[in-house]
């Protein structure tokens, strides 16, 4: 893997196309897709726009061909599968619906197994995260809790602190809200963007929920940037 660029764009897909092993009809066509490093992007999309299987691509979980998916200036599909691992746990924080929590180990641990994957020291993990649950409001008391006992609304804020302990340069976050009620939904993102704006961390989160689209400055349909979506609705 070489060296990152500097002056490169967060995110640059052209031409890019993925439809899934054992289908014919593509769920993504994408000619042209740029985001700025520091862009805060709500990503909305229909149930079964094909969002989630974006976030898949971006965080180099699934792999597309024809065309070209870079982030950060690396092209993905040219890094072994390890490669991408690793560019994964420096570069890229995700949060996904489930959140992912390994409930039978503590909240510390969670989060250290994603700091120890890029290289992390314990120390720097550790101040880290209790910055992190000061950001986000939560008691540090719970570092020491088992995931498996906390409440949703504590998950996913544990999911992010997790997602940002390695002060990844892109935050991918895929719907975590719907469990909350309204009010802590919208403090959650507050929150959530003041931690991206002040680590200049870029944001895409994906939702179909518009109640939540005015706390960002940049609002993209995913009809708008992916094709297979526009034949999809004609026919
Ligand atoms: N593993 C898979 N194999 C085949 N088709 C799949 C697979 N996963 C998703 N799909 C299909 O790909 C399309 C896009 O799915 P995707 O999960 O990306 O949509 P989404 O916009 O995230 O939906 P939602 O908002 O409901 O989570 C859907 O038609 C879905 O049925």
């Amino acid at each position: 893997m070489t060296d990152l660029e500097p002056n490169t764009q967060a995110i640059a897909i052209n031409g890019l196309q993925f439809a899934y092993p054992r289908t014919t009809t593509s769920v993504l066509d994408m000619p042209h897709w740029r985001v700025e490093r520091g862009d805060l992007v709500f990503l909305k999309g229909a149930s079964g726009a094909g969002k989630s299987t974006l976030l898949n691509l971006l965080a180099g979980i699934l792999t597309a061909l024809p065309g070209t998916l870079q982030l950060l200036g690396q092209d993905l599909a040219a890094l072994s599968s390890r490669q991408r691992d690793t560019f994964r746990a420096r570069h890229i924080g995700m949060v996904f619906q489930q959140f992912n929590l390994i409930p039978y180990l503590s909240v510390f641990d969670n989060i250290q197994l994603a700091s120890h994957f890029a290289g992390l020291a314990r120390d720097a993990t550790v101040i880290r995260a209790q910055r992190l649950f000061e950001a986000l409001d939560l008691n540090g008391a719970l570092l020491q809790q088992h995931a498996g006992q906390l409440s949703v609304g504590q998950q996913q804020r544990v999911a992010i602190v997790r997602a940002l302990i390695n002060n990844p340069e892109i935050l991918l976050v895929d719907e975590p809200t719907s469990a909350l009620d309204a009010d802590l939904r919208d403090r959650f993102i507050q929150l959530l963007l003041d931690i991206c704006r002040q680590q200049q961390s870029t944001l895409i989160f994906v939702s179909h929920d518009m109640q939540l689209a005015h706390h960002f400055s940049q609002v993209v349909p995913l009809d708008s940037i992916n094709r297979a979506q526009h034949l999809h609705h004609v026919f």
